[in-house]
């Protein structure tokens, strides 16, 4: 009989990126993963079928909402069936012969640098932004530039021959990024479930107000609450997780009643958290 095709999930970056790790976690060893440049390339391969899935960062513990992978939800008409909270500990990697006393830029992803903030600012060293980490840990490795390091994880330091010059370099141990899945849901337990909704309201007194209701009245939990600019200037749509599965009667019937208190409402996905 014929082995099954592995699944091919693509993430952002190269491999030793947090996004690989999150990918492993959540769709098992036997995944191939496919490295893509940018975020909206991820979504582009799962939307055009050149991949079975993608695995995206969506929030950071530390450094709030990836505005870019939240946008590119709204945009696109991709489902999310999968979450995972990743605990991200962070490294800081140079050529082999460099000290840390040397140090005086580290290159980075945004995310990773706002997660290291402080301990930059202590330590004197300029944040540079790069598209991923192990994007700048590969930089650093080749480039090999006096004074200059990578904020990258520990797997990067020796896919690139990098030195750790410092572990657990993020501000706080409670560093943990959402990772969500895009495509058909991995086969693995859920702890929970969770819906994730997309919407639009008026922008009169007590709009947001009756849609919350819809939920706080049914005695649902919502566990997020954010809003993305729009194109025309101070309108938003605000982007809503709560916690319980669409299948749930309770949920289904305050996701009509929240439509019923909106101009456009969308559900993203009803997924299970890993
Ligand atoms: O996946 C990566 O390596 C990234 O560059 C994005 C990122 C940055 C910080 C925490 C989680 C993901």
């Amino acid at each position: 009989m014929a082995e099954p095709r592995r699944r091919r999930i693509a993430f952002q970056g190269e491999p030793g990126a947090y996004g690989e790790e999150a990918l492993r976690v959540l769709h098992g060893p036997d995944a191939e993963a496919v490295p893509c440049l940018t975020f909206r390339a991820v979504f582009e391969a799962v939307a055009e079928g050149r991949v079975d899935g993608g695995v995206v960062p969506v929030e950071s513990s530390l450094g709030g909402p990836v505005a870019e992978t939240v946008d590119l939800l709204l945009e696109h008409d991709l489902p999310v069936t999968g979450e995972l909270s990743l605990r991200i500990r962070h490294c800081l990697l140079a050529p082999p012969g460099q000290t840390l006393e040397q140090i005086q830029r580290a290159w980075s992803h945004p995310q990773a640098l706002a997660q290291c903030a402080g301990y930059l600012r202590r330590r004197g060293i300029t944040p540079l932004p790069e598209t991923n980490t192990a994007i700048a840990a590969r930089k650093v490795a080749e480039e090999a530039l006096p004074h200059t390091a990578a904020i990258a994880s520990k797997l990067s330091a020796s896919l690139y021959g990098l030195t750790v010059l410092e572990e657990g370099v993020e501000d706080s141990p409670d560093n943990y990024t959402r990772f969500l899945t895009l495509g058909p849901a991995p086969e693995r337990a859920w702890t929970r479930r969770k819906t994730a909704l997309a919407f639009t309201t008026d922008n009169g007194p007590g709009a947001l107000y009756r849609v919350l209701s819809a939920f706080s009245s049914r005695g649902l939990n919502v566990a997020r609450l954010e809003s993305r600019p729009q194109r025309r200037a101070w309108e938003y749509v605000w982007c809503l997780d709560v916690d319980g599965a669409l299948e749930d009667p309770r949920v289904r019937e305050a996701v009509t009643a929240a439509q019923a208190a909106c101009i456009t409402l969308r559900v993203l996905g009803s997924y299970g958290v890993a």
